[in-house]
């Protein structure tokens, strides 16, 4: 399979890269009959990073904070107004058509597919429409349809589908005409476990069998656990940080929660610190460790010296792991 390594573009510092780049809204705001205020939007304010070739980068933010209006520039569908561009050495917003066959863009929410057509039909007007030659389409379809379980679901109409093959179906089409470059907006949003478990999967073999690079917006951190190494938080149209996903756990000072059944009630479990028991129902115990520490011994401690019936392990979402974040910078501040 070709890796597409060196198929153009952008130099491996900065394969994506973004020079204090703005975007500003105007929008009409109604004062009175017939009066109307002006009032301006700054939804991307003095924003630089750069993303290597073959990363993948999870992108996070609160509602709001501007990751949606990034993605669109990155994708030439809305044009800065001001700072500089460029994916894969590609000016986005002038030179749309050429980037589309360097991209590929994945909605969870929204579907790209043909709704009433079967699903093959929607992968036969990607080959049309990206002149993707005969021979590598098929070695791609024969791919997607493989790694990602699609081979039954072919010939299914796309409204028929569930939630979680559909998405599977849409990633495909995202990735037929080899694009170096895929954009994935909450791609596991109301997945079940399984299925988020197998486009988790698929996402990391793309990446290191094709050194895709992968920008992904999520609000499940699970996702960006698994699969990125590096995370982007974003608000207010600011990167508030850049690094790896544990230093932003202890930038927020985060915990997750370890949830113990046991056979029988028993009194709080004598946990070492700093995991703690924070609830206790019936024969449930429910217990805090911080999230850059591995739950390992903890699990290993507790099953050494109680009746486990089952264990599971629950990640802080983003905006509280943002949210203390925010305190804890705040808490610095103030001396
Ligand atoms: N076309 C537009 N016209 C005016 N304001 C806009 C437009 N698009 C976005 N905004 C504003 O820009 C800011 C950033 O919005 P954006 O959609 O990029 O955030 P987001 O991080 O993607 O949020 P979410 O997680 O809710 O999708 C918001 O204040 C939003 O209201």
């Amino acid at each position: 399979m070709d890796d597409g390594r060196d198929r153009g573009g952008g130099g491996d510092d900065g394969f994506i890269s973004l020079d204090r780049v703005e975007k500003v809204f105007e929008v009409r705001k109604r004062t009175g009959f017939l009066k109307r205020e002006r009032r301006r939007v700054r939804a991307v304010d003095s924003l630089s990073f750069t993303v290597a070739r073959g990363e993948m980068v999870g992108y996070i933010g609160p509602n709001g904070a501007g990751k949606s209006t990034t993605i669109k520039m990155l994708t030439g569908i809305l044009t800065p107004s001001g700072g500089r561009l460029r994916v894969a050495g590609i000016d986005p917003s002038r030179e749309r058509t050429r980037l589309a066959h360097r991209i590929g863009v994945v909605f969870g929410q929204r579907t790209t597919l043909w709704w009433d057509l079967p699903l093959i039909d929607s992968y036969r007007l990607v080959h049309r429409m990206y002149r993707i030659p005969d021979a590598r389409y098929r070695e791609n379809l024969d791919r997607m349809v493989e790694l990602l379980g699609l081979g039954e679901l072919l010939d299914v109409p796309v409204r028929q589908l569930s939630l979680g093959q559909r998405m599977r179906g849409d990633i495909a089409a995202a990735l037929l005409h080899d694009p170096q470059v895929l954009y994935l907006d909450e791609p596991t949003i109301g997945l079940d476990v399984v299925s988020k478990t197998r486009v988790r999967e698929f996402l990391r073999e793309l990446n290191a069998e094709r050194a895709t690079t992968v920008l992904l917006t999520t609000h499940d951190l699970q996702d960006i656990e698994q699969l990125c190494s590096r995370v982007m938080v974003i608000d207010h149209g600011r990167l508030m940080y850049d690094g790896p996903l544990a230093g932003l756990h202890e930038a927020g000072e985060s915990e997750r929660t370890l949830v113990v059944d046991l056979e029988r009630e028993l009194p709080p479990i004598d946990a070492p610190a700093p995991a703690r028991v924070v609830r206790v129902e019936g024969p449930r115990q429910w217990l805090a460790f911080p999230a850059s520490q591995s739950a390992a011994p903890l699990v290993a401690r507790i099953a050494a010296d109680h009746p486990l019936v089952d264990l599971s392990v629950r990640e802080p979402d983003i905006e509280a792991v943002i949210a203390r974040m925010y305190a804890e910078r705040a808490g610095r501040a103030v001396p």
